[in-house]
């Protein structure tokens, strides 16, 4: 167990070293733990950039055959992946070209290649969350006073610079809420996800947009935690707000 609140020394995701798509069990066995799937760029910006654009729920798919079949069964809900637009599916994994989506009251299922595998790798959590830097405080507001969480880096392999700097800086606000977010930015900002998506080899052509870095820097732009339940055998992420103590 690592020491309380710091992310703990063994984060990465089993599962979120870009393994083959296949579905998981879904069945949870809760192990008692409290569990902070960390994605900066981009898969949970672009949840709560969703749910600030009034989506209700996002499904987080197994694999991109299940989110298919979700879709076939529930033609109102919003297919979601990363990389270039793909048939069936209605949406990218791109914040910046989610701005223009209408999703008020719509249900989401989401595939990414390492968020999405990574939540699907730490189901047996308890208490299972998903954040990035633009859900930082609030999820460090939702984390104080229960138990020691674990951080879940999914990015590259579980190395991910930015994932890991946004886990220490979520870590650290739950020491200290008043915890500056500047010098963990500058390391996502350098990280290279973020060359990669500036220069366009991440996330394909038609899947990225300019802002995109811009928008997964922007530390505590939302005001709310992202939080898994399990319904109907399928792990969904819904916004909670918490009034918690502190500034942050
Ligand atoms: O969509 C993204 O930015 C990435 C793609 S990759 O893993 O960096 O190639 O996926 P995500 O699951 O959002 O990290
Ligand atoms: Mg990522």
């Amino acid at each position: 167990m690592s020491t309380p609140g710091a992310p703990s020394p063994d984060t990465r995701a089993p599962g979120a070293s870009g393994a083959p798509d296949s579905p998981t069990p879904d069945t949870r066995t809760p192990d008692g733990s409290v569990a902070v799937v960390i994605d900066v760029m981009r898969a949970f910006t672009v949840a709560a950039q969703a749910f600030t654009q009034g989506a209700e729920r996002i499904v987080l798919a197994a694999s991109l055959e299940q989110a298919l079949e979700l879709k076939r069964r529930h033609p109102d809900w919003l297919a979601l992946k990363d990389g270039a637009p793909a048939p069936g599916f209605d949406l990218v994994n791109s914040p910046g070209l989610l701005r223009s989506a209408r999703l008020a009251g719509r249900t989401v299922v989401q595939k990414t290649t390492a968020g999405t595998v990574g939540a699907h790798a730490a189901r047996d959590a308890s208490l299972l969350l998903c954040a990035g830097f633009s859900t930082a405080a609030a999820t460090a507001r939702f984390l104080r006073g229960r138990p020691p969480a674990r951080y879940v880096v999914t990015g590259d392999g579980g190395t991910a610079p930015e994932d890991r700097a946004c886990a220490d800086y979520i870590a650290a606000l739950v020491a200290d809420p008043t915890t500056p977010a500047e010098p963990f930015l500058r390391t996502a900002a350098a990280s290279p996800a973020a060359a990669e998506l500036h220069q366009g080899l991440r996330g394909g052509y038609l899947g990225v947009h300019p802002d995109d870095v811009a928008l997964c820097l922007e530390a505590d732009r939302h005001p709310f935690a992202m939080v898994v339940t399990e319904e109907d055998g399928l792990l969904v992420l819904r916004p909670v707000h918490s009034a918690g103590a502190g500034a942050n």
